[in-house]
């Protein structure tokens, strides 16, 4: 009697992670620029890597923050801490006109590692096929487990994005990094290293046509234009839209990795876009980014950024379904922002602010400019996260 009743218990129950909880799993240290390190176990790839430490404070979802590109060279730190408990869906959707193929927001794991109070080792969920360590060992990303998630967020909140290492196996008693040595991924044009390099079509059939200039698409912001019957035309990030925009109903910039001061190609390029196109434009986090700079705004570095899925923003115009005097609860992930300046540039307003730390959440052109133009820091597409901003 009492097997029966455990045993459909325990089938539930769909793998086990390979490392974390092993006698044999490996010492794990994550040590920072800044000089402090944190000793734990190692999960997922026993590969040492670089990357820029940032935390999230998403409680669900560490699959779709795993594959945003915009995460692309990031030691990702939850703040929730146990990490893995659901598994990980197999991530292949049928890849035809309407979709782009993948479950989750991009084929790979973009992060450069992982770092967890908790890894579960057992997982439970019915689209679940592998377990969190079996996924990042397959993608070659680093997992460290066993450390106070707590006392490095507090410390990053403090001193800032900091850039780090994740030291597996005889590496994690190894001398620490000299700071020299620490490769920062702000320097670079990764924006580049993920936009897709030709262009591509989806939903050619929809009633409406959307170009979209693609820094590093999650797939659930194109999965969403498709849903509203746009056919959608994909761009590499600095494909000069200027020289097709007549065949095209709107533009749209998505979300992507790093320092957006690396595409200024693309802003001088929206610019003109902006002074002789009237249709409509719409971004989304770094594409907001690119609208703001296009508009003579500029953009800073924050200190701390802002990963997670409750960040609220106050609405302080009406548009849409949005209402001015509004809080949205909403899904993001940057470290940049646009300057708040006073004046604004002419023909354009600050659309949201951050309850937080006030910082701009978006922008719109002001209606007598007579065109539509919007940028929002948060993603309303959610993937995950809150879906107060969707409008269906
Ligand atoms: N999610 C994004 O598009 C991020 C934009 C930019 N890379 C930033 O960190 O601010």
């Amino acid at each position: 009697m009492f097997t029966r009743r455990i045993t459909p218990l325990f089938r539930m129950t769909r793998g086990f992670a390979t490392h974390a909880g092993h006698p044999t799993a490996l010492p794990a240290a994550l040590h920072l620029k800044t000089g402090q390190s944190f000793f734990g176990r190692s999960f997922g790839a026993p590969t040492s890597t670089f990357g820029e430490t940032v935390f999230s404070t998403s409680i669900t979802s560490y699959t779709e923050s795993m594959t945003d590109p915009s995460y692309r060279g990031q030691i990702l730190v939850f703040t929730t801490p146990m990490i893995g408990n659901y598994g990980v869906p197999f991530n292949k959707a049928p890849f035809d006109s309407q979709d782009v193929g993948v479950v989750l927001e991009s084929q790979n794991i973009q992060c450069a590692g992982v770092i967890v109070g908790d890894v579960a080792e057992k997982f439970s969920h019915y689209t679940a096929v592998e377990s969190l360590a079996s996924w990042c060992q397959r993608h070659n990303v680093p997992g460290v487990t066993g450390v106070d998630t707590r006392a490095i967020t507090r410390l990053l909140r403090d001193q800032g994005t900091t850039l780090g290492r994740v030291a597996i196996g005889p590496d994690a008693s190894s001398p620490v990094p000299e700071a020299h040595e620490y490769w920062d991924p702000s320097k670079e044009n990764l924006v580049d290293q993920v936009s897709t390099k030709v262009p591509y079509e989806l939903n050619p059939t929809g009633s409406v046509k959307i170009a979209v200039l693609d820094f590093g698409a999650k797939a659930n912001i194109l999965r969403s234009l498709v849903q509203r019957d746009a056919a959608v035309t994909v761009l590499p990030w600095n494909f000069d839209f200027n020289t097709v925009r007549d065949q095209y109903d709107g533009l749209f910039l998505t979300n992507g990795p790093g320092d957006p001061s690396h595409c200024m190609e693309a802003a001088l390029n929206l610019r003109r876009t902006l002074t002789e196109w009237d249709r409509p434009v719409f971004g989304i986090c770094m594409g907001h980014q690119i609208i703001g700079m296009a508009a003579g705004l500029d953009a800073y570095r924050m200190t701390f950024g802002n990963r997670g899925h409750n960040q609220p923003v106050l609405a302080l115009a009406s548009s849409g379904s949005i209402r001015a005097g509004r809080v949205y609860v909403t899904s993001q992930n940057h470290q940049y922002a646009l300057k708040l300046q006073d004046p604004f540039p002419q023909g354009w307003e600050p659309f949201f602010i951050n309850c937080n730390d006030s910082s701009v959440e978006g922008i719109k052109s002001t209606t007598e400019s007579g065109r539509k133009v919007w940028g929002v820091q948060f993603h309303p597409e959610s993937a995950g996260g809150p879906l107060d901003t969707i409008e269906v």
